[in-house]
């Protein structure tokens, strides 16, 4: 049983004000409380009334959810950007002041957010709100781990600060979000939908596999865009309410950025650290779902033994595998992928284990792995090269890691797939797949429409 030290808020805040005065910067002041239970989609509809941006977390196979709103601190970077977000947020952690008595991962002093696919790719003014890099240290972030629920309140301090002030603002604030009614805004519907260049894709497909076949690369994964008007603004909560319910073994996101906003269920994990336990996962080769037991079953069983969908898979394991081996040590990965069953598509999967090496942070991973084969291709430099000149569109953060860390070495990163970007009443949603040398482009057509549909049919599509 963990004893609970009571400290007001107005000493929390004196203190770092004191830190600002000595150290002559701005800290953080968080403190985290247990909050009675709280629907997080609840406290995240509640910040439309205070106008502020906000993020969202949940991963739907562990009851776990992390809904931020506002930003205490913004962890940007655009050259160099992993390092330059791990310098920042060291300092951040450095400089701030916590009090935090439970230690729960995902409670406390923690950033959430998210990267662009490929920083040497121009951006377009699609993903203008979204830089290169950016982690949200949240003002107000609810965690919900089963039915207990914390309330962290972030907010940075300067030397001039008069605590009173502070705690009447961050109380009015509070009293908004934990007064929320738990009624969610009715969702709009899909008005009507375009395919960006499906033709074009196709060819791009057929070109990918020739250049493949030509030893010019193994497997490049390529992407489309399908555009979507909407009969009204989109209700976020109400998107992320309908993933959290139809896709299981998945990871619900959202990350507003002056009103935009990033959201997706992607079935796959990039890493997870809890303190020095790391779990990655291979995610790769894609079958569609039966429509009975039995049909489903047979699919299963081709997928398991589809020599080209095997290779699509063996190559991210590999990858992964020699990656981890910069960071870690006993490095576990089972001979033969299982099934990983999706509400629409049904993928190869090989789960991995590791202990991080002393000195080395989830930074250091996120950075080794991305791009994995499943996104990129093999070799890394050849395939995103292929990608960044024949790809006909501007990925943004799909495909990229997104996800959180705390100040406890915990955290977790998602590769941003089965997503899109909501702008108003306009989205552009993503889907891509692994081309190798037998590729034929109406299959992988075929299989990106499947890949499109959690997001469509969340969208009322
Ligand atoms: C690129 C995507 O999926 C990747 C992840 C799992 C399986 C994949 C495949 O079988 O092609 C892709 O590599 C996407 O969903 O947009």
């Amino acid at each position: 049983m963990i004893e609970v030290k009571e400290t007001s808020r107005h000493t929390m805040l004196d203190k770092a004000i004191n830190r600002a005065k000595e150290r002559h910067t701005s800290p953080l002041m968080s403190m985290t409380k247990k909050i009675r239970p709280t629907d997080p989609l609840a406290f995240f509809e509640a910040a439309k009334k205070l106008s502020m941006d906000r993020t969202f977390w949940s991963s739907t196979a562990e009851d776990f959810c992390i809904a931020g709103v506002g930003s205490a601190f913004d962890v940007k970077a655009e050259t160099d950007r992993v390092e330059q977000a791990e310098i920042s947020w060291k300092k951040l952690r450095h400089d701030a002041v916590i009090h935090n008595p439970y230690e729960t991962p995902g409670t406390g002093l923690l950033a959430l957010g998210g990267m662009s696919f490929d920083p040497a790719k121009r951006q377009s003014l699609l993903w203008k709100n979204f830089p290169q890099l950016a982690l949200t240290v949240p003002a107000f972030m609810l965690t919900k781990q089963g039915n207990t629920c914390y309330l962290t309140i972030n907010i940075q301090v300067q030397e001039n600060d008069h605590p009173l002030q502070l705690e009447r603002k961050l109380q009015q604030m509070e009293a908004v979000l934990m007064g929320a009614s738990g009624d969610l805004p009715k969702g709009a519907h899909i008005e009507a939908q375009q395919e960006v260049a499906p033709g074009e894709w196709k060819e791009t497909v057929k070109f990918a596999a020739e250049s493949i076949q030509q030893q010019h690369a193994e497997k490049i994964v390529l992407a489309r865009e399908l555009q979507v008007k909407l009969t009204d603004q989109a209700a976020i909560s109400a998107v992320l309410n309908k993933l959290i319910e139809t896709q299981p073994n998945s990871y619900v996101f959202a990350f507003e950025r002056n009103g935009d906003c990033f959201v997706g269920a992607s079935p796959e994990r990039l890493v997870k650290q809890e303190t020095d336990t790391i779990l990655s996962t291979c995610l790769a080769g894609t079958a569609s779902r039966g429509n009975t037991k039995k049909q489903d079953t047979e699919i299963a069983d081709n997928l398991l033994h589809d020599e080209k969908n095997r290779r699509e898979h063996d190559f991210v394991v590999k990858m992964i595998r020699q990656s981890m081996a910069h960071y870690c040590t006993d490095i576990t990965i089972p001979d033969e992928p299982v099934i990983y069953p999706l509400k629409n598509l049904q993928h190869l999967y090989t789960p991995v284990t590791a202990t991080l090496l002393d000195g080395y942070s989830i930074f250091d991973i996120v950075e080794k792995l991305h791009p994995t084969p499943a996104l990129g291709g093999v070799p890394r430099d050849e395939s995103l090269a292929f990608i960044r000149r024949h790809e006909a569109l501007d990925r943004g953060w799909y495909g990229a890691p997104v996800g959180w860390l705390d100040s406890n070495q915990n955290g977790e990163f998602a590769v941003a797939i089965r997503s899109g970007l909501i702008r108003g009443d306009q989205a552009s949603l993503f889907a891509g797949c692994g081309i190798v040398k037998d590729s034929d482009p109406e299959t992988e057509y075929d299989e990106t429409n499947i890949k499109f549909k959690p997001m469509l049919s969340v969208l009322g599509g």
